[in-house]
């Protein structure tokens, strides 16, 4: 039933070899150096024998001189043997495990959202960083100690049988006695090992959320009782730690007691037989050296296949994120949005549930039209729908029911990255890279020019903080950005817009109110960016409301009314309420 069941998971190790296959020639060449070190590691033990009988048992310094010499050329052919064979497959580990990270990360980047809402990122990260590591030192290394051992394990009974039937029979016996203390302690400090891991990373996940939040510990001067909290974290590693090194100890003690124990009985009575003269002392130092050879390679033996069912873990784990498929994909034949600057956008009765809710709609029925060249403005209380709408003008989701529309063209039927291309969308939040500002601001085009770089700054009221930075344009943002006001990383991300230059723009204005002069300057970079351009905002602000074409209001998923500023202000309660609420009461 278990063998069963481990046969079943290496099965899952077989898809590693569709990333092995293009190194076929790096295998066949670590394989011949894999034989070449077997054999003579086998013919070592013959060596040993040459050196006793010839050299010491036969008294001749001669012998024992050209014997010695035979041994180091031996000795020599296989430590070239081992470089190649080390080199090659290690070599190959690296290339292999590099190849699935580069696959794993390339599938994450496309997948849809929704996905990353369902998995944790630690998970996804600990795929990309862990299991592949795992899989590394299962191609880099134990796949070829497996072989290796294997190999001279046939081959080192086969010697053995050769050298002394007897003997090899006490062998055969003692290796079992031997082995199964050892795989006993072997799986319970393996065991202790991975809850070892897990305690490890619960302390450094633990320790990142308080370096995240540090403010608001700070603050609340919960030092010491985060102190305390993460010191009985550690303890508590410590505590498995302890169990497992205690446990390895013992696991080493059994191991070189048994062993020795074997190897001083077997040498008792193969003492006798050559005391008796029924063989040479020769035979009986390789025989000790064939008998310590199969021991080890069945102890390796053991090691791996413990290596290879946690790794056999890791590969089904990896295998299933490649395999995962993106929920929003384009068609095989996309269909053109027909070309007017700007362009004209559409919902069609729309209905949607985000997959993590399915009974809760977050858009029922949405019906709207937004001409060409025109600003919408999206308004409503907190949980209206307003970024739902965002998320599915960009496709990060499909709704359920009803049509997206642009220029006509279902969006679900345009190719993705030309739908994505078409729209420039500024969050209320702008996300800044850990980078400098050229490349924050290329973001929106990787391949615009410094001139075209400078002028979108420029557009965004930008360009005149940004050459104050202590190195201008290449001055390190830090962290999200963190080395800015929020009016100045809004302008940052309002530069990028304006270079993408898109037909479609999706504005989701800031909350926090910015102070007079910084929205002066961010308003006067939106009027710029939203001109002659099909404009869609989360309006929080009544200067955007003002200026709207139309205005959109939603509450609970749906729209509620839809005029402009003027009309609602007499038509529309709740659009009352949101003003007096949100704007300047007097000016409403
Ligand atoms: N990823 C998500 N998974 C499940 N439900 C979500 C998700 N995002 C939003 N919702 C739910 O969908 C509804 C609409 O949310 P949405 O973010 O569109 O509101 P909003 O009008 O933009 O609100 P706010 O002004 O506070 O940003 C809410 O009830 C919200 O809880």
């Amino acid at each position: 039933m278990t063998d069963k069941k481990s046969d079943k998971a290496f099965t899952s190790l077989l898809p590693i070899f569709a990333f092995i296959k293009p190194y076929k020639v790096m295998v066949a060449s670590a394989l011949l150096a894999l034989l070449l070190t077997a054999s003579v590691n086998l013919s070592l033990g013959q060596g040993v024998k040459f050196v006793i009988d010839n050299g010491f048992i036969a008294g001749s310094q001669e012998q024992l001189s050209s014997a010695i010499l035979i041994l180091i050329g031996l000795i020599s052919l296989l430590a070239i043997g081992t470089f190649c064979r080390f080199f090659l497959m290690s070599l190959l580990g690296e290339r292999v495990s590099g190849d699935i990270r580069k696959a794993v990360f390339n599938k994450i980047v496309t997948l849809h959202p929704s996905y990353f809402e369902e998995n944790r990122s630690g998970e996804i990260m600990s795929r990309l960083t862990t299991d592949t590591a795992l899989l590394q030192s299962i191609v880099g290394s134990s796949f070829s100690m497996a072989l290796r051992s294997f190999l001279m394990l046939i081959g080192g009974i086969i010697m053995l049988l050769i050298t002394n039937l007897k003997l090899t029979l006490i062998v055969l016996v003692c290796v079992p006695l031997i082995l199964v203390p050892m795989m006993v302690f072997g799986r319970k400090v393996r065991k202790l090992a991975s809850s070892s891991q897990d305690a490890i990373a619960d302390i450094g996940t633990y320790a990142g959320e308080i370096i995240q939040n540090i403010k608001v510990v700070q603050s609340y001067n919960h030092e010491t009782k985060e102190k305390n909290a993460f010191g009985s974290e550690v303890e508590k590693a410590f505590e498995v730690a302890k169990k497992r090194v205690r446990q390895r100890s013992f696991l080493i003690a059994v191991v070189i007691f048994l062993t020795f124990s074997a190897i001083s009985f077997m040498l008792w009575i193969g003492g006798m037989d050559v005391l008796s003269g029924k063989m040479s002392g020769g035979e009986l130092g390789a025989f000790v050296f064939y008998a310590i050879m199969v021991a080890m390679s069945v102890a390796t033996i053991a090691e791996v296949y413990g290596e290879l069912q946690r790794a056999a873990g890791s590969a089904t784990r990896l295998l299933e994120l490649l395999k995962v498929k993106s929920d929003i994909t384009t068609t095989d034949s996309p269909i053109e949005v027909e070309k007017s600057n700007p362009i004209a956008v559409q919902f069609e009765h729309v209905n949607f549930c985000y997959p993590s809710r399915p009974d809760a709609p977050a858009l029922q029925n949405i019906h709207l039209s937004i001409p060409n060249g025109k600003t919408v403005a999206l308004v409503g209380p907190s949980g209206a729908g307003k970024t739902t709408m965002f998320e599915l003008l960009q496709r990060f989701y499909d709704p359920q029911s009803g049509e997206i529309k642009l220029n006509n063209a279902d969006i679900t039927k345009v190719d993705l990255s030309e739908l994505r291309h078409t729209m420039g969308m500024v969050p209320q939040h702008p996300i800044l890279f850990s980078s400098d500002v050229w490349h924050n601001i290329r973001y929106g085009k990787p391949d615009a020019s410094d001139e075209e770089v400078f002028d979108a700054a420029k557009k965004a009221h930008a360009h005149e903080f940004i050459e104050n930075l202590p190195q201008g344009y290449g001055s390190f943002l830090g962290e999200q950005g963190v080395r800015l006001s929020g009016g100045q990383k809004q302008r940052i991300a309002l530069a990028r817009a304006i270079l993408k230059d898109p037909d479609i723009l999706l504005l989701d204005e800031a909350t926090s109110a910015l102070d007079a002069q910084s929205e002066y300057h961010v308003q006067a970079a939106l009027d710029e960016l939203m001109k002659d351009r099909t404009t869609v905002i989360i309006a929080h602000r009544l200067a955007t409301v003002l200026h709207a074409d139309l205005i959109v209001v939603m509450d609970k998923g749906k729209i509620v009314d839809t005029g402009t500023h003027s009309s609602l202000i007499h038509s529309s309660s709740l659009y009352n309420r949101l003003c007096e609420l949100q704007f300047d009461k007097a000016a409403s």
